[in-house]
């Protein structure tokens, strides 16, 4: 495919080169950033659809704002690739979501046009507020703009804040990004009134421009607004309520037509001229605007790898083995066919959780709660308080919006609330942001918690079905994103014993390496480097972070030279425990060398996961490296990978 022609989108440099454009020109900005938003996600993949629902608007608020002095602040912030090239990062549009590339998210460390990073959804109009008050202080900082979405909206962080810079009065903006769709339709009694407040039809053919004037009403003085309220309620004989927005203290404007220029930067002008206080202007928009193949597909492309523009054709890696997820959506569904009181919650993401498996069978028993981690982790408490057997599908980036529920509301009443935690380690495109590295840690620190990480699929099938058989506390079960090893899968899982590993390789003494989760593979890889130097390895599957398997690691301490932990997880996780443990148990005071291999002490920037994991080291590589050091080993450290036979 041809690039596209864009002669006056190659007229700016950054948003000041907007501020000078006729609207006209402005219009044709925004035709062309669409082709080249396009254009690029084809070449890299990433967030199209909301990326393309947003085009028109991000070249309004550029226009219409003095960004960067006025911060434009991105909800969630995957919708940011116009609004990235806008903004001087047009040439490094190849490099997004890449190693050493663009953030798929806003970034501070990457622009003075991101004051704000994001990526979990929801924090936008907390940080606006935050902004407007640093601005009324003195700080140098102009308007705060926080652009929220439909689905975003939905979660109580945002009422939190709605609820606060509704009382607070100050000036600052909201603009819903209302497309009605979240990442899966939209869910929620929010979601059908933003619907009936949006439907523009409902305000006649001309229900755009009356939407208009009745917003530029609301701007006017506070006089004027009363008078032309109780005009209306003569005529109408109805009292004329204001929306659930106004009723919190703000200004509404809208519906507005989202795609729009001519209308975006008439109210976006005239909100930035007259505005007193907080107000919400609400943009009607559609996910994959422009692009026949998002717009007429159920997700609307919202996340796609590369694909033919001429087509819309995804080109999807071949996969070897199944993925973890439907691995899990399977497993749940089987056994849920066996107990019905078995329900599932999903917060907005059923397809990425795989619950939508479930919800096809079992439509009744699948809980989308909408982007409400803490409401659907207390949601889960109360379904196992009256019962039932819920298994809370939440990746583990995500649980951590909700972990206060899952100590007070499941742990400290010792509630047998499953969690099913997706996207447990590095998760590769997303980067740090979405990384799955805290939950081993936030999770074993809790009292009667049980945590696993399968280290294949066919332990995922056991796993789950341990799970729905404990029924006398919380539960939890990690995998990583992506495929599986290729294991076979079994008809029905084994019910794992509470708190046992399993031995995988039997080795002389030299070295024992205690595994958690899927680096197995790396295990079983180091191992076979190691034999190549004479050292003989043990491997262990840990299978439980907590409860730990004190007879084996017993076993392992007592019989080994040295035992080194493995994890796809922070400082602090698995092998923290498991050295907390031999230090309670006076395992430390044989002479067995242990040492602990994690995550590093810093975050991890997006790239594709297996070089996320040789960049932190927790890898065949890695594991040799600390064997080797455990050991004392004075070689010098073997040129790996020319052994491993792999280039750089
Ligand atoms: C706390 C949190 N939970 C879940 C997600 C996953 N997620 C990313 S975008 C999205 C849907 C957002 O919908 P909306 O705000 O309407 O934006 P749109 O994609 O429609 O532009 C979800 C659920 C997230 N980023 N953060
Ligand atoms: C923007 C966001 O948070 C989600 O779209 C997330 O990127 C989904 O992650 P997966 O692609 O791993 O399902
Ligand atoms: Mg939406």
């Amino acid at each position: 495919m041809t690039k596209p022609e864009t002669p006056t989108l190659d007229r700016v440099a950054g948003p000041s080169d907007l501020r000078q454009m006729t609207d006209r020109e402005l219009r044709d900005v925004a035709h062309e950033l669409r082709a080249e938003v396009i254009d690029a996600v084809s070449q890299t993949g990433g967030h199209l659809g909301s990326s393309l629902g947003v085009v028109e608007l991000s070249v309004a608020i550029h226009a219409a704002f003095d960004t960067p002095r006025d911060k434009l602040i991105w909800d969630v912030g995957h919708q940011c690739y116009p609004h990235k090239i806008l903004t001087g990062r047009r040439d490094r549009m190849h490099t997004l979501r890449q190693g050493g590339g663009l953030s798929g998210f806003t970034k501070r460390a990457e622009s003075e046009y991101d004051p704000f990073g994001a990526a979990h959804s929801s924090t936008s109009i907390s940080a606006a507020l935050g902004f407007t008050i640093g601005r009324d202080m003195g700080e140098p900082t102009g308007d705060a703009i926080a652009v929220i979405g439909d689905g975003s909206i939905s979660a109580g962080m945002a009422y939190e804040a709605l609820n606060n810079a509704g009382a607070e009065g100050r000036r600052m903006f909201v603009i819903l990004n209302d497309n009605e769709m979240s990442i899966a339709p939209p869910v929620g009694a929010m979601s059908s009134y933003l619907s009936s407040l949006s439907d523009l039809s409902r305000k006649g053919p001309f229900g755009g421009l009356v939407a208009v004037a009745e917003g530029m009403e609301q701007l006017a003085p506070k006089p004027v607004r009363e008078g032309a309220r109780r005009a209306r309620e003569m005529i109408t004989g109805l009292e004329s309520r204001g929306t659930f927005f106004e009723e919190l203290g703000f200004d509404y404007i809208g519906p507005i037509d989202g795609h729009d220029i001519g209308q975006l930067l008439s109210v976006l002008r005239s909100a930035r001229a007259r505005s007193t206080g907080p107000v919400v202007i609400h943009c009607c928009t559609v996910k994959g605007k422009g692009y026949a193949p998002a717009e007429g597909s159920a997700d609307k492309y919202h996340g796609v790898s590369k694909f033919d523009v001429g087509t819309g054709v995804q080109s999807k890696a071949k996969a070897n083995a199944p993925s973890y997820t439907g691995v899990f959506g399977d497993a749940l569904t089987e056994a849920a066919a066996r107990d019905p009181r078995i329900v599932a919650v999903t917060a907005a993401m059923p397809g990425g959780t795989g619950v939508d498996r479930m919800a096809k069978r079992f439509p009744a028993r699948v809980f989308d709660v909408g982007i409400a981690e803490q409401h659907g982790v207390t949601f889960a408490a109360g379904m196992a308080a009256s019962g039932l057997k819920p298994f809370c599908a939440i990746y583990s980036t995500f649980l951590q919006r909700g972990y206060d529920q899952v100590v007070h509301d499941v742990a400290l009443q010792g509630l047998p609330v499953r969690f099913a935690i997706d996207r447990a380690g590095l998760v590769g495109a997303d980067g740090a942001t979405h990384a799955g590295a805290f939950d081993i840690g936030y999770l074993g620190a809790l009292p009667g918690m049980v945590v696993m990480a399968a280290a294949d699929e066919a332990e995922l099938v056991h796993m789950v079905e341990t799970a729905a058989a404990h029924d006398i506390g919380p539960i939890a079960f990690r995998y990583p994103r992506g495929n599986g090893t290729g294991a076979a899968l079994p008809e029905r899982g084994t019910v794992l014993e509470i708190g046992r590993g399993r031995m995988i390789r039997e080795g002389t003494g030299d070295v024992a390496l205690l595994s958690l989760g899927t680096h197995l593979g790396e295990c079983e890889a180091a191992a076979t480097l190691l034999d190549a130097e004479g050292i003989s390895t043990t491997i262990a599957d840990a299978r439980f972070a907590k409860p730990l398997d004190m007879d084996l690691i017993t076993k392992l301490a007592e019989a080994h030279g040295a035992l080194v932990t493995v994890e796809q997880g922070a400082r602090g996780g698995f092998g923290a425990m498991v050295l907390q443990e031999m230090a309670a148990h006076g395992l430390l005071d044989h002479g067995c060398r242990v040492r602990t291999l994690c995550l590093p002490d810093r975050f991890i920037d997006q790239a594709a996961p297996a070089q996320m994991y040789r960049d932190a080291g927790v890898d065949a590589e890695g594991i040799v490296s600390t064997v080797l050091t455990a050991l004392q080993q004075d070689r010098k450290i073997i040129d790996l990978r020319a052994m491993r036979g792999q280039g750089d």
